[in-house]
């Protein structure tokens, strides 16, 4: 019988399984692992506590992009120096600390290569077509773009993957959305997404991965498909895929790990073209639109799907009948300081924002270059553009970009998350407005009060030069009122790859000894603990052990009515700047529970008020915990004292956190006893939640049976450490890694491969001979 018709995903994940118990629990091989300062100091905290190593150090990239500034690092000495903000300084220099005791290949700030994770990850040839990749950041979603299945994961699991190289997983749904047709002027890979994430809703692509196909995706740029594949996460999915195809292969080769020239490169190839999905293969949700019905696109709230065409004006919430999306869209038009049937092009800005890992490739720039060249920017406007990485810094450079930026008064900078977050200097004031090529617009994403309108870096660009949200159609053709007769520019295009540097990745001189790939040998694989008990101190910090144990919990249950709860409301992105797990509860819904200016109490928020203060519940609607793969968010709840949480639904990566740390997420998909539940947090009383039954009980009498897998629940009565169990099925880690070596080679790491290591630049250079601190 010939095999049932498989999608991409469905290749993939097959194509990666270690372990399945036939139930559904599945351990899956991570080939490629990318670490940052934000999300990785409790992992390796956790290993050093346990006395293990990383397990395959060949496959794991470090760098610094969150925390660090965006000035100019002429004058950069080391690290303490640099990073002003202590807090940060912090993560940067435990992360340089950690990948020197690990021994892992870090690009800091004086390596050419360094820059946003998502960026550096497909120029390297890290990001290949097949792999399964992962990274403390939910933005990891963006490799899909390359056929490979990459996802965000919490810290617990960070330190899972360096320990194991493996992470417990359940097959998700397939999704297909297929976009048809010829774009429009001005409309990019950005207003496809947001376009689609208007459509489909923040939580539309929840438990799937999205494979996106269609004539409209196939004639994308790798750097296009990578926006959009990015922003999959804004539509809930789990991630993003586009099938590897010609323009695929072309990015990758030559790049420093990208398969060999020669035989290596012909058999990744000819695997390669048997990932696309089957002929006749079976989506679980199907999405259909027509490119020609995509109009340049934008955000006007603080929601991503909260889009809108530029020629459209802000909505009004008293046309819209369901009360409760009335309430939320009336919260965020506070929020940005919008009127209802205000045309967008009406809209004033403060700032500009052209960077961020959905946005700041060189074809990005390019983009806002031509509408930019020989125009300045309007006088009450702050233009700020940041290169995603070193290389790309580089290249627009030899290309004269940068020089079309700074005349017309945008400010050049330094490769970083930057402005995308409130993370590191570059932050709006309350209150001001920006057009911003990033990917979130949630309430104090890039800076408390901040008001953030996503966009195309073209119509940035153009908002840039009015000074107002502006239709990027009318500076498309380089004609804009008396402007008619500017001259088009035409960039000088280079090859990115004429800026990589000869030569592959450079590996740490002194790689621990045990830590290095290839463990094929017998005493090796035994030293591994194989044991299955749990106990806390094997976790490292891992919150696990008797006193985690989840059986029957009964409290106060807090009702926080609202749907879509991101975990940057959860726990703002400046208190993430933190290298514990510890003393996060007051950070917990901080804005809606202080005001920031003061540091008051603001005693309309319910977690104020009594006797909610005391929740050990909290009840609330559709998708909780959507956004960023931040762990502080569930550490945020455990220690404000909430155990469980009760929605309709779960973001994803959120939900994986809550379980890790012991936290019962119920997803209560019945409205009538969701409503139930509300009304008895509302009314302060207390709910009873019976995990080893599966019930919850209200103080009515009413009872309510919940679902959860039964692994899940074993886990969590228990209390169990699942990198213990892992490590148990060494065996079959080892055996998946071996056949790994025989069939797909190119997936082993640059040590294992043998490809030799140069410096690329004079800090490098540098830095390799010792005369930098890292
Ligand atoms: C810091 C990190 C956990 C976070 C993420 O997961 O996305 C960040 O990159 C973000 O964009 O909010
Ligand atoms: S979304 Fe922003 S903060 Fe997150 S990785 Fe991308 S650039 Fe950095």
């Amino acid at each position: 019988m010939a095999a049932a018709p498989q999608t991409l995903y469905e290749k993939i994940f097959k194509s990666h399984i270690v372990h399945d118990d036939g139930k559904g629990n599945i351990l899956l091989a991570i080939d490629r692992h990318l670490v940052h300062e934000v999300t990785s100091p409790q992992a390796f905290e956790g290993l050093r506590k346990a006395g293990r190593k990383v397990r395959r150090v060949d496959q794991t990239l470090a760098t610094v992009d969150h925390n660090i500034p965006t000035i100019s690092r002429k004058t950069y000495k080391d690290t303490k120096t640099f990073v002003e903000e202590s807090n940060s300084r912090t993560q940067c220099l435990t992360l340089e600390d950690n990948v020197k005791e690990f021994g892992l290949t870090f690009f800091g700030l004086t390596d050419n290569r360094q820059g946003i994770v998502h960026v550096i990850g497909p120029e390297q040839g890290f990001t290949l077509p097949g792999a399964t990749i992962v990274c403390g950041d939910s933005h990891t979603s963006t490799h899909g773009a390359f056929g490979a299945l990459a996802f965000g994961i919490g810290t617990s699991e960070v330190e899972h993957v360096l320990a194991t190289q493996t992470l417990p997983q359940k097959k998700a749904k397939n999704m297909r959305i297929q976009v048809d047709g010829q774009l429009g002027p001005g409309v990019t890979s950005k207003d496809i997404v947001l376009h689609v994430i208007g459509i489909i809703g923040t939580a539309g692509g929840t438990g799937c991965v999205i494979e996106f196909c269609g004539s409209a995706i196939r004639q994308l740029s790798m750097e296009a498909r990578m926006s959009i594949c990015n922003m999959s996460i804004e539509g809930g999915a789990r991630a993003g895929l586009i099938a590897p195809d010609e323009i695929t292969f072309e990015y990758i080769k030559g790049r420093p790990l990208a398969p060999k020239a020669g035989k290596e490169w012909e058999d990744a190839v000819a695997y390669w073209k048997t990932l696309p999905s089957d002929e006749g293969a079976k989506y679980d949700v199907e999405v259909k639109i027509a490119a020609e019905d995509i109009p340049p696109t934008l955000t006007w709230g603080t929601s991503p799907q909260d889009t809108v065409a530029i020629t459209g004006v802000v909505p009004d919430p008293s046309d819209v009948q369901d009360e409760k999306r009335a309430a939320t869209i009336k919260r965020s038009l506070e929020y940005m300081g919008l009127t209802p049937g205000t045309p967008m092009e009406q809209v004033k800005l403060d700032k500009v924002f052209i960077g961020s890992c959905t946005n700041s490739r060189i074809e990005d720039l390019r983009e806002a270059a031509k509408i930019l060249y020989g125009r300045k920017i309007a006088s009450h406007i702050y233009g700020m553009l940041v290169p995603g990485s070193g290389l790309v810094k580089k290249q627009a450079e030899a290309e004269g970009l940068d020089k079309i930026f700074t005349a017309a008064g945008f400010d050049w900078r330094e490769a970083g998350c930057s402005m995308c977050l409130g993370m590191n200097p570059d932050q709006l004031a309350p209150g001001e407005r920006c057009a911003s090529t990033s990917n979130r617009n949630f309430e104090g994403r890039q800076g408390a009060g901040g008001r953030t309108h996503l966009m195309s870096p073209a119509m940035a660009a153009a908002c840039a030069i009015t000074g107002y949200l502006t239709d990027v159609r009318k500076f498309a053709s380089g004609r804009v009122g008396s402007e008619a007769d500017k001259p088009a520019f035409e960039v000088q295009v280079t090859d990115s790859k004429a800026y990589l540097g000869e030569t592959p990745l450079h590996v740490p001189a002194d790689t621990p000894e045990g830590a290095q790939t290839g463990q094929t040998d017998e005493d090796k694989i035994r030293d591994v603990p194989a044991s299955t008990t749990s106990s806390a101190a094997a976790s490292g910090g891992t919150p696990s052990g008797s006193s985690r144990k989840f059986t029957v919990l009964k409290g106060i249950a807090a009702p926080i009515d609202r749907e879509n709860v991101d975990t940057d409301v959860l726990i703002p992105a400046r208190f993430l700047k933190t290298v514990t797990r510890a003393g996060l509860g007051k950070s917990l819904f901080y804005r809606d529970r202080y005001d920031d200016s003061t540091g008051k109490e603001n005693p309309d928020f319910v977690l104020n008020q009594d006797p909610w203060r005391q929740a050990r519940i909290i009840v609330s609607r559709d998708n909780w915990g959507c956004g960023s793969s931040r762990e502080h968010a569930a550490w945020a709840l455990d220690d404000f004292g909430v155990s469980c949480v009760i929605a309709k639904s779960f973001a994803d990566i959120h939900h994986n956190n809550l379980l890790k740390n012991f936290l019962l997420p119920i997803t209560m998909s019945d409205a009538e006893q969701l409503e139930a539940c509300m009304d008895a947090a509302k009314r302060g009383e207390e709910i009873e939640v019976d995990l080893p039954k599966k019930t919850v009980k209200l103080a009515s009498g009413q009872s309510f049976a919940f679902e959860m897998d039964e692994w899940s629940q074993h886990c969590l009565v228990n209390a169990l450490d699942d990198i213990e169990l892992t490590l148990a099925k060494e065996e079959h880690i080892a055996a998946y890694e071996e056949k790994r070596r025989q069939t797909t080679p190119w997936l082993e790491g640059p040590k294992a491969r043998k490809l030799e290591a140069k410096p690329v630049s004079k800090m490098e250079a540098k830095a390799a001979s010792g005369k930098l601190d890292w």
